[in-house]
């Protein structure tokens, strides 16, 4: 099958990680994900993958709860090095290349991070997972995501989430919402739509990195957003 990227940025959620569990790591969507990943793999496409830490901890949430913000946070990043290790596991095991990268130095975890070396591990057919998120408190893995995406530069940030695209509110609470097949930067901000923080929308904007959010939960939704059909929101 023909693939209309050659380098991608894949963010992948920390809740959906946790399966039908709740939390933490469900070992059978762990390798959903790895098989999905390693079909586009095996198609030549270039993989640079983020995935959040939700499923373990979020630091706001903690901070709800009187953690210091910023201890929150950095707990927060290492549960997307812990996801980060999961997933290279999961690939490795099924015979795909992964090199997981760390946004602070924690060798030998993993290789602290620089564009060059995730460049040259996709170049060398690894797929290149970038943990951590920006390295600093007070934002997100999509926000990372945009960064790593604009900094590899990769084509799309590919959005694979529980929903199949962005809706006119958010549509685990109103079930009357309608889906976008597309929509501009712009309006995801003035409609204050909450399918990713603003800051990652706006660095994407800046940078010209157009975003695709789709249901990564349905296996060979992947393969199917590589192929150019339209299962998903394109943001542009
Ligand atoms: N307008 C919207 N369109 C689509 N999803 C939305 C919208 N507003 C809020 N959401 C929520 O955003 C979530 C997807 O974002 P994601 O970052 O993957 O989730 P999480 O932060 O829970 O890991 C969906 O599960 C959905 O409930
Ligand atoms: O650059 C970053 C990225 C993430 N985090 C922390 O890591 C947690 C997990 O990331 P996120 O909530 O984005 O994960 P997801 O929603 O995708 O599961 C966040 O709540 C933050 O506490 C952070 O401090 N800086």
């Amino acid at each position: 099958m023909r693939t209309k990227y050659k380098r991608i940025l894949l963010k992948l959620s920390g809740e959906s990680l946790a399966g039908t569990q709740g939390h933490g790591i469900d070992t059978v969507r762990l390798n959903q994900y790895a098989e999905q990943i390693k079909e586009i793999a095996s198609q030549g496409v270039q993989i640079a993958i983020v995935i959040g830490g939700g499923n373990i901890f979020r630091g706001l949430s903690g901070a709800s709860k009187g953690f210091d913000r910023v201890k929150g946070d950095q707990m927060g990043m290492l549960a997307t090095v812990i996801n980060s290790l999961a997933l290279s596991s999961a690939l490795v095991a099924i015979g795909q290349p992964a090199q997981v990268f760390t946004a602070i130095n924690m060798f030998p975890i993993g290789e602290h991070y620089s564009k060059w070396r995730a460049i040259e591990a996709m170049n060398n057919g690894a797929v290149a997972i970038i943990s951590g998120g920006t390295g600093n408190p007070f934002f997100t893995t999509d926000t990372g995501s945009a960064l790593r995406g604009i900094e590899v530069e990769a084509e799309v940030m590919l959005k694979g989430t529980r929903v199949d695209g962005i809706y006119t509110a958010d549509p685990e609470k109103d079930p009357t919402a309608e889906k976008f097949s597309e929509i501009t930067y712009d309006e995801v901000y003035t409609r204050g739509l909450k399918v990713m923080d603003l800051t990652a929308t706006a660095l994407c904007k800046e940078n010209h990195l157009p975003i695709i959010v789709f249901n990564m939960d349905c296996p060979g939704n992947l393969a199917k957003v590589l192929a150019g059909e339209p299962i998903g929101t394109l943001v542009y």
